[in-house]
């Protein structure tokens, strides 16, 4: 079964890509590009190459960098999604934010397969949880605050996995989202984001998933 891997920027990729140094599985990992509409374009794309050269994807993984929520996902520490939801898709009201589903369109959140979940938390040793994505990247302690309160098991966000997801779903393949914690979730301070932790982490990480991801072929959960 072929992988694909979508982070956002090269530096992902690469820190993903030197996790396969020995036999690897078919993986390929590319720089989808930041937010969620470049990376579900860039990921739909990847998906219909792939199917019209009659090798299509088995699995999408959406991985990189993301703000972990505190305390739960501290820097440097990893986390898989049991759920990717779409955070801010939807409308403002008088009475707070409503999603899109609420309005009766869409969906706002992607379940990747959970035994897939489970093993890649076993593996890495990631936290599993809710993984948010924005179009925004929070700045204040109010706005993390307000994502907890409606995401209670949400341990971490970031700009990507819901268009990867979308991408992904179009095609009928499950998806998997991981993410290194750079910074934490909450008030700006970007000088205070430890972006090469996160992708050493990133790197440890898929060294650990390697083993999960060959076995997944012969799964069909
Ligand atoms: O400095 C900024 O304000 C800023 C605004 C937009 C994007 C960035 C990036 O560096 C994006 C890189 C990449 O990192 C992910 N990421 C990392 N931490 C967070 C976060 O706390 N909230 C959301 N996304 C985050 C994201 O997936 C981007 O692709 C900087």
């Amino acid at each position: 079964m072929r992988i694909l891997v979508a982070t956002a920027v090269p530096v992902e990729r690469d820190a993903v890509a030197r996790a396969f140094t020995g036999p690897a599985p078919d993986v390929d990992v590319v720089a989808a590009g930041v937010g969620p509409a470049l990376a579900a374009a860039s990921t739909a794309t990847a998906l219909t190459r792939a199917a019209l050269a009659g090798a299509p994807y088995g699995l999408v993984v959406s991985a990189g960098i993301g703000g972990g929520f505190l305390p739960h996902a501290p820097v440097g520490s990893l986390v898989v999604a049991d759920e990717i939801t779409a955070a801010d898709l939807g409308a403002e009201t008088a009475d707070g934010f409503v999603p899109v589903t609420e309005l009766g369109f869409g969906a706002v959140t992607h379940r990747p397969p959970e035994a897939l979940v489970r093993a890649a938390a076993a593996a890495t040793g990631a936290r599993a949880g809710a993984v948010l994505t924005v179009s925004t990247v929070t700045g204040t302690a109010a706005r993390a605050a307000a994502l907890r309160e409606r995401h209670p098991t949400a341990l971490a966000e970031a700009m990507e996995g819901f268009g990867v997801a979308e991408a992904a779903g179009a095609h009928g393949v499950p998806v998997l989202e991981i993410r290194a914690v750079s910074n934490p979730v909450g008030p700006r301070d970007r000088a205070a984001w430890r972006i090469g932790d996160a992708l050493a982490a990133l790197t440890e990480g898929f060294g650990k998933l390697t083993p999960v991801l060959e076995s997944w072929r012969h799964h069909d959960d």
